[in-house]
């Protein structure tokens, strides 16, 4: 698939909803109802991270439930990519981007949300066809303002920006103009996803749903 077929379906992915939860899921158990309660509460877009041993088999449980669309986070190899394509990966995010990544995801036909922190890598991920990026890690490297700043040299780019996004902040991102949406974990927290509080869940995912862009 090509980079710029890519951005258009990672597009249409990020107007789905402000936030794209970013989650970290320790069981397959917690898969289901955790999506079934982000997807109730209006966030279909889904970011399972690869950072737990069970995250393979969370993508493909959270395919199965109606509305959601899941994608595999952390996709930091080649290997990474065909393991979440095989596990039904419908998208990837990445914190950033390798050559040896964009080919992967390219070849095997996944829709990228690569990462970007700089107007250099911001400019050389256009170059290759990447109109929609992550910016990360948003807060730490330099926020809201500093997105701001990349909207009038390179207003064909639009970013979500992700790590360190919170409810108190989010607006301020939400706002600006090359910003489609925003990746946030705050909406699945640990404690809650541990408990099973999916109640609980429903609700933030409800209020994150109704951040205006
Ligand atoms: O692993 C990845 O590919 C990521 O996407 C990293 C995430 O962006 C952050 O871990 C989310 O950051 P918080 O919302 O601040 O918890």
């Amino acid at each position: 698939m090509e980079p710029a077929t890519q951005s258009q379906k990672a597009q249409s992915i990020c107007e789905l909803a402000p936030i794209i939860p970013v989650l970290i899921v320790e069981t397959v158990e917690q898969a289901e109802p955790l999506a079934r309660a982000l997807v109730a509460g209006g966030l279909p877009a889904l970011e399972v991270t690869l950072r737990t041993e069970a995250a393979l088999d969370v993508i493909a449980a959270m395919s199965r439930v109606e509305g959601g669309v899941v994608g595999a986070g952390t996709l930091l190899t080649p290997d990474d990519v065909k393991r979440a394509v095989d596990a039904g990966a419908q998208f990837g995010v990445s914190p950033g981007s390798s050559d040896k990544l964009l080919a992967a995801c390219e070849d095997e036909g996944l829709a990228l949300l690569p990462g970007a922190a700089s107007a250099t890598e911001a400019m050389r991920l256009l170059e290759a066809g990447y109109f929609i990026q992550k910016f990360f890690p948003a807060e730490a490297a330099g926020g809201a303002p500093f997105l701001k700043s990349l909207s009038s040299p390179l207003p064909q780019i639009s970013f979500c920006p992700t790590g360190g996004v919170s409810p108190e902040n989010a607006t301020d991102y939400l706002s600006l103009p090359n910003v489609i949406c925003a990746g946030g974990s705050w909406v699945a927290p640990k404690d809650k996803v541990k408990s099973g509080d999916w109640d609980a869940i429903e609700a933030l995912a409800r209020n994150a749903a109704k951040l205006p862009r």
